[in-house]
């Protein structure tokens, strides 16, 4: 088996490089939305659902390509084995073949726009592609100002289910906000927690991430208060009528917000050991996102 300097097998480096479980970020916002649509009008476009969710997961390998490249000019990514710049030692290949992925990804929600002859979706996800080059490219860089979760929270709840709604149904509707609003706080809680074993890099290079601002200690007390709440607001939606009864489901995914809140507030301060918790976040933001979109499922049925 080939191995790198560090003695980590090359395979094992480059599963981390590209993330496949990561997608689940793609893949959420369009099932939700598409839910939504779904439950509210009894119809569903296959044919726009899948080339939707296509085009999601190109803009997520997108942002993944790029945010390596970005992040080799900053020297940030300077100690991370699993950068897919360090990793081919080419980063216009990277930068080329993100490239490559975002139109692509744009060219499927073109094909919607011109099947429906409505240019609406088309104009969010160029917006959310605007927002998330704001992240991490140059002259922007907010996510060094500390503010990827917002940007995150924007593009992945209120504008990707926006959008994704719009796409089966040409109208929006309040359940869909309602739903954005659980899945923009889940996606977001996984960058916020992907900076919990990162702190001496970004204060290094600069980047004042929101655990940099408020330390490890305070930042594992807001991750425990911002996934209760999260279950707070889905008992709320439910109670007031505007998520149907089914949607009670989603509380089966308490067990990965329990761990992940248990971990991080156990291990916040030892880099090695809370360096996973993004992927508890990952496995809270899948199956909280599946049981939602299933509620809603359920009771079109
Ligand atoms: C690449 C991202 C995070 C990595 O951040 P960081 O540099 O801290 O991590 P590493 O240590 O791994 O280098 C994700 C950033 C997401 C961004 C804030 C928002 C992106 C918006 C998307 C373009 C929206 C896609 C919408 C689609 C579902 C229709
Ligand atoms: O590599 C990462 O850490 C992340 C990649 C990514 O695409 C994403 C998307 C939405 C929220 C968080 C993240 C990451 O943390």
């Amino acid at each position: 088996m080939t191995t790198n300097s560090l003695s980590y097998p090359n395979s094992k480096l480059w599963l981390a490089a590209i993330k496949p479980p990561m997608y689940s970020v793609a893949i959420i916002p369009i099932w939700v939305g598409t839910a939504v649509a779904l439950a509210e009008t009894q119809t569903l476009s296959w044919e726009i659902f899948i080339t939707f969710l296509s085009s999601a997961i190109l803009i997520v390998a997108w942002i993944n390509l790029s945010n390596d490249v970005f992040d080799s000019e900053t020297g940030i990514d300077q100690n991370k084995a699993h950068s897919l710049v360090n990793l081919t030692g080419n980063k216009s290949l990277i930068f080329r073949l993100g490239n490559l992925f975002l139109a692509l990804g744009i060219l499927g929600i073109l094909a919607i726009a011109w099947l429906q002859q409505d240019p609406t979706v088309l104009g969010i996800v160029l917006l959310c592609c605007f927002l998330g080059y704001t992240y991490q490219g140059p002259p922007f860089r907010l996510g060094y100002q500390g503010l990827g979760e917002i940007i995150c929270f924007i593009c992945f709840g209120p504008l990707a289910i926006a959008a994704a709604y719009y796409s089966q149904t040409h109208s929006w509707s309040i359940a869909s906000l309602a739903a954005s609003l659980i899945i923009g706080i889940s996606t977001s809680l996984i960058l916020f927690c992907s900076h919990f074993h990162q702190v001496q890099d970004d204060l290094a290079a600069g980047k004042r991430s929101p655990i940099v601002r408020l330390g490890t200690a305070i930042g594992a007390e807001l991750l425990s208060w911002i996934c209760g709440a999260m279950f707070a607001l889905i008992a709320l939606f439910s109670i007031w009528g505007i998520f149907p009864a089914w949607t009670i489901l989603t509380l089966l995914s308490l067990p990965p917000a329990l761990q992940l809140c248990r971990h991080v507030g156990q291990y916040h301060n030892q880099p090695d050991r809370v360096s996973n918790c993004k992927f508890i976040a990952v496995t809270l933001h899948f199956w909280s996102g599946l049981f939602l979109g299933l509620g809603f499922v359920l009771s079109a049925l």
